[in-house]
This record gives structure tokens, sequence and C-alpha cells, in this order.
């Protein structure tokens, strides 16, 4: 059964077709008396609680919970196994990492790469946005790490964003710092959590918010102690859940769909867009510069 979600959702990308049988041939799943489940698959940890109607999704991709091809393969089909699952009404997003929620895209899977291989991860990258952005459950981030960039868009894609108050843990769209530009279903979604004006001015300037920013300027919804982000998440989802499914879900789809065709209408040119832009000799040299800042960081 599950292999036919991911043929679903893979029908453009065989690649990724692949890739998903592999990790559902190695996923272990255990169910517990109490109506607790835990499906295990090496980057992406699901929890839930099925008297709830609960899902938790740790991602485990040390050290930074990159957006791997690899990641992004197990964690697309663990959304769309709780999507076509009736059990499950909420979702929370969160890290297993320690200090991270997500860096965002990995680097690595666009510096050096062939252009089919550019192309197969901008689709994964789509597909993950499109299966968030318009999930039928509701979404709570629960932010325990930093969220640049790609990690940000997660969070932002979900109903409701708990921020851990850490000034650490920055979030932001900080695309321009890598000399790239965010894509426009990026500064879309920021444009509708934040406003027209403030957009401009975070995605111009790269900005990377503290916790205490990030809820002024609208990003988040909350930010609690470090401690109290899952609880806090618990209790949001809750208040979320007692709203009848049907009025909800149409409410979210009203508010959202026009955001999500506008690029369901031009996915192809999209991938090319990026595949183009990313395979430039000036962008590959700004890549690499940063990932070797990023490296040099340590020393
Ligand atoms: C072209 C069209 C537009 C495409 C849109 C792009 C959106 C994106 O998401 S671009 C990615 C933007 N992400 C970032 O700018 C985040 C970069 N990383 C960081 O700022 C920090 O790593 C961190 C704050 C997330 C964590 O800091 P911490 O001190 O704990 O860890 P580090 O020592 O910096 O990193 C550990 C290790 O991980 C590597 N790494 C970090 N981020 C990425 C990444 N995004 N992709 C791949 N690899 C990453 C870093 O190089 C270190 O590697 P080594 O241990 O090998 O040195």
């Amino acid at each position: 059964m599950a292999l036919v979600a991911g043929r679903k959702t893979f029908a453009a990308g065989k690649t990724l077709l692949l890739r998903a049988g592999v990790w559902l041939g190695a996923e272990a799943a255990a169910r517990g008396g109490n109506g607790a489940r835990r499906f295990v698959s090496q980057r992406v940890l699901v929890e839930s609680d099925v008297t709830a109607g609960i899902a938790t999704i740790k991602f485990k991709n040390p050290p930074v919970n990159s957006l791997s091809l690899e990641f992004l393969t197990e964690f697309i089909i663990c959304l769309e196994k709780l999507e076509n699952d009736k059990t499950y009404r909420g979702l929370i997003l969160t890290s297993d990492c320690p200090g991270i929620f997500s860096a965002g895209l990995d680097l690595r899977e666009m510096c050096g790469k062939n252009l089919a291989h550019y192309a197969e991860y901008w689709r994964a990258i789509q597909e993950t946005w499109l299966k968030l952005y318009l999930s039928n459950m509701v979404l709570v981030a629960a932010i325990n790490g930093a969220s640049p960039a790609g990690g940000c868009l997660m969070a932002l894609s979900s109903d409701y964003r708990v921020l851990a108050d850490n000034p650490r843990y920055r979030i932001g769209l900080n695309e321009t710092l890598l000399g790239i530009v965010a894509p426009f279903w990026f500064k879309d979604v920021l444009v509708n959590t934040i406003g027209h004006r403030a957009a401009e001015h975070a995605l111009q300037l790269g900005l990377l918010f503290q916790p205490t920013e990030a809820l002024q300027v609208g990003m988040v919804d909350q930010v609690v102690p470090e401690d109290q982000v899952q609880s806090t998440a618990l209790s949001v989802m809750t208040e979320w859940l007692a709203i009848p499914d049907h009025a909800r879900q149409l409410t979210k789809s009203m508010m959202r769909k026009a955001t999500a065709d506008n690029l369901i209408k031009q996915r192809e040119a999209d991938i090319q867009n990026f595949v183009s832009f990313v395979s430039r000799d000036s962008i590959q040299k700004s890549l690499q510069v940063y990932l070797e800042k990023l490296k040099q960081k340590k020393h």
C-alpha cells in the first residue's frame, strides 16, 4: 500500500520512486498496546498517538538536518503515508538533532552535480513543499533549533509555529547571503505570513531573526522556553483539532490554493529555471565559497 502511495507521489520522478522503494523495504514499524505507533526510517522518525490522531515527525539527518535528496525522499513518503491514513488529523514537525531544526537545502546537492541531478533535486523540493503546504492535517512546527532558508520554509508551511527561546535559533530566508535568490514560491509563503513590506526587507537582506524578533515580525506564533516547545505544540494542536475537520480543511485550502497553484501551473518551468540558475559558473562559485566558509568556521 505504501509503495502505491510512493508511486503516486513520484509519477514524474523515476529515480525517486526507486529510492523510495529501497527505503520502504528497510522500514520497521512497531505498535504498542497504548495506541502509540512508531515508524523508523533512517532519516525521518515518525511517532504517533493513534488515539489522539496526532503524529510527530522528527528530522534525523545529522549533523544539521540538511534537505538531502535521500532525506526528502523519506520525508515525502512519510507525509504521504500519514496523509492517506485517516487516523491522523494532526502532525507536529520537529527535530531530533540538538540545536538544529533544519539547515535548509543541502548545498552539496546543488554543487558540482549534473543537470539531471539538479532537476531531480528541485522536483523533490517542490514536492515536499506542496505536500506540507496543502496537507489536510493540522501542521504545527515545534522549532527546536536554527532554521535558515529551506528549514524556515518548512516551518512557514505549517499552520502554527512554536519557537524555542534561544538566541542561537535564528530563522529566516537568508538566500541572498549565499549569493542566490529565494524562489518565487518561498517569497509567496513569506509574504503570506509576514506581509509584503516586512518580507521585502527580510528577503533582500537575507535576515535571520532571533526568537523575539521572529515573534515581533510574525514569522512565528509563539516563543517559549526550550523545554516547553513540544508540550506547547501539543496543546496548540489540541486546540486546532477541536475545530471540525471539513470546515478547517476547506478554509485552509481557500487560503492556500492560489499560492500552491502558482507553482503547480509552472512546475516544469520552475525546475528549468532552477537548473539553469544553479548550474551557472558564478552561482556554483558562490555556493562553493559559502560551503567552504561553513567548513572553516570551526578552525
Ligand atoms: C538557487 C535557487 C534557490 C535555492 C534555495 C535555497 C534555499 C536553501 O535552503 S539554501 C541553504 C541555506 N542554508 C544555510 O545557509 C545554512 C547553513 N548552515 C548554517 O548556517 C549552520 O550550519 C547552522 C546554523 C545550520 C548550524 O551551525 P553549527 O555550528 O551547528 O554547524 P556547522 O559547523 O556550521 O555545520 C556542520 C556541518 O554541516 C555542514 N552544513 C551546514 N549547513 C549545510 C547545508 N545547508 N548543506 C550542506 N551541508 C551543510 C557544514 O558544512 C558542516 O560540515 P563539515 O562538518 O563537513 O565541516
